[in-house]
């Protein structure tokens, strides 16, 4: 069942520049996030990600739409009401946002207060709550005495204080190192496993969405352009904006500039192929491009895992005729997924190197000569 489940939601703000029509942060998002899933939006910059947890979790009203929270319209309820509604949605974000003149424990128990509950009550959850995060040694520490990881981890702690069902993490380890962003990610993992908590992440970090998300939304421009299960998004992005964001976060797609250092380096046809798990087809390409009797050489190239299930991106320069290459990549092209980038500056010949050549071949051969990472 949906916990949170938007509607035609939209959101807009008046216009700094009088007489300039309102900036649409959110346009027309309809959007279903089921009971105990971890679901990552994510997108570029001014995409609209912040705006639309800000109406999840009750912030601001929507201009347009419905918001509805564990089966209750809070579009038009009152601000008494609403408070109701936040104290079951907790909140972490990327500067922690603890009270730096209040201890850990105080900082954990500061919403038990203000919701009302007893002293034995609040340092009793307060125990058990930086016992989970394993913080229990630093309970009368101030911020500023813990590392960023600890931050985090109280705010988790304070986060979670009022047994919410709903987490949002606002981009909440992209100020923290790597391995610490892996602790943090754990931490949530298990804030999701053991209490069941549904979560809503929003990041630009591909580690993020690989360890803790199942669902992914993708948002372009204010609106949701694609929405489903993590693998099948980042292996098959269906729109052309999710393709070029998915890009630029999986590993093995060279950007734009790699691509035209590749063109510098390599004379041929420079085509990505894009396999996913599952798929036998690896070795065929190799084999059609031999048997085209093509020559080809591996330049880049990567390998992505989310949660044990494989895809991955090979690019290759490929010489040869013309002709022969466009009858292999369409041959090809029914097994997987080839992408010819279109050639842009900097791009060198890929004109013919005569026919008859025999391909580099073994996969090894060709990552040793690469860029492949
Ligand atoms: N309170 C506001 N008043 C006016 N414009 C706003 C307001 N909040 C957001 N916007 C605008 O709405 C758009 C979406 O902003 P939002 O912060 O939701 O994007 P985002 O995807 O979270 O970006 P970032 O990753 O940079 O935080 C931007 O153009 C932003 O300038």
């Amino acid at each position: 069942m949906a916990i949170v489940s938007l509607a035609n939601v939209s959101k807009s703000y008046p216009s700094p520049e009088r007489g300039a029509p309102r900036i649409v942060a959110v346009d027309d998002v309809s959007l279903e996030i089921e009971a105990g899933e971890v679901t990552g939006i994510i997108g570029y910059s001014g995409a609209g990600k912040s705006t639309l947890v800000r109406l999840i979790n009750a912030l601001e009203p929507a201009t347009d739409g419905t918001v509805t929270i564990d089966g209750r319209a809070i579009t038009g309820l009152p601000e008494r009401e609403l408070r109701a509604v936040r104290l079951g949605i907790g909140m972490i974000f990327q500067q922690f946002n603890l009270f730096e003149a209040k201890t850990v424990a105080q900082n954990v128990a500061y919403p038990l207060k203000v919701a009302g509950w007893g002293k034995a009550e609040i340092t009793a959850r307060v125990q058990e709550l930086l016992d989970f995060v394993g913080l229990a040694d630093k309970a009368r520490a101030y911020p500023d005495q813990l590392s960023g990881g600890q931050k985090q981890r109280v705010g988790i702690a304070r986060a979670l204080a009022t047994r919410p069902r709903i987490l949002l993490a606002d981009e909440a380890t992209s100020a923290l190192d790597p391995e610490t962003t892996q602790e943090v990610l754990a931490l949530l993992k298990r804030v999701n496993e053991e209490y069941g908590v549904t979560m809503v992440v929003i990041t630009h970090e591909m580690d993020v969405i690989q360890s803790i998300a199942t669902k992914v939304a993708v948002m372009d421009g204010g609106r949701v352009i694609e929405q489903g299960d993590v693998f099948d998004v980042f292996s098959d992005p269906q729109h052309a904006s999710s393709r070029k964001f998915v890009s630029t976060v999986v590993q093995g797609v060279p950007s734009p500039a790699e691509l035209a250092v590749l063109r510098e380096r390599h004379a041929g046809r420079i085509a990505t192929f894009s396999f996913r798990d599952g798929d036998a087809a690896q070795a065929r390409v190799f084999v059609e491009l031999a048997q085209a009797g093509l020559e080809f050489e591996l330049v880049y190239g990567g390998i992505n895992d989310i949660r044990g299930r494989a895809f991955g991106h090979l690019t290759l320069a490929i010489r040869g005729e013309e002709a022969a290459i466009d009858r292999a990549l369409a041959r090809i092209g029914e097994l997987v997924a080839v992408t010819e980038p279109p050639i842009g500056d900097g791009a060198v010949g890929d004109g013919a190197v005569g026919g008859g050549a025999v391909g580099d071949g073994a996969v090894g051969d060709g990552a040793q000569d690469g860029e492949a990472r």
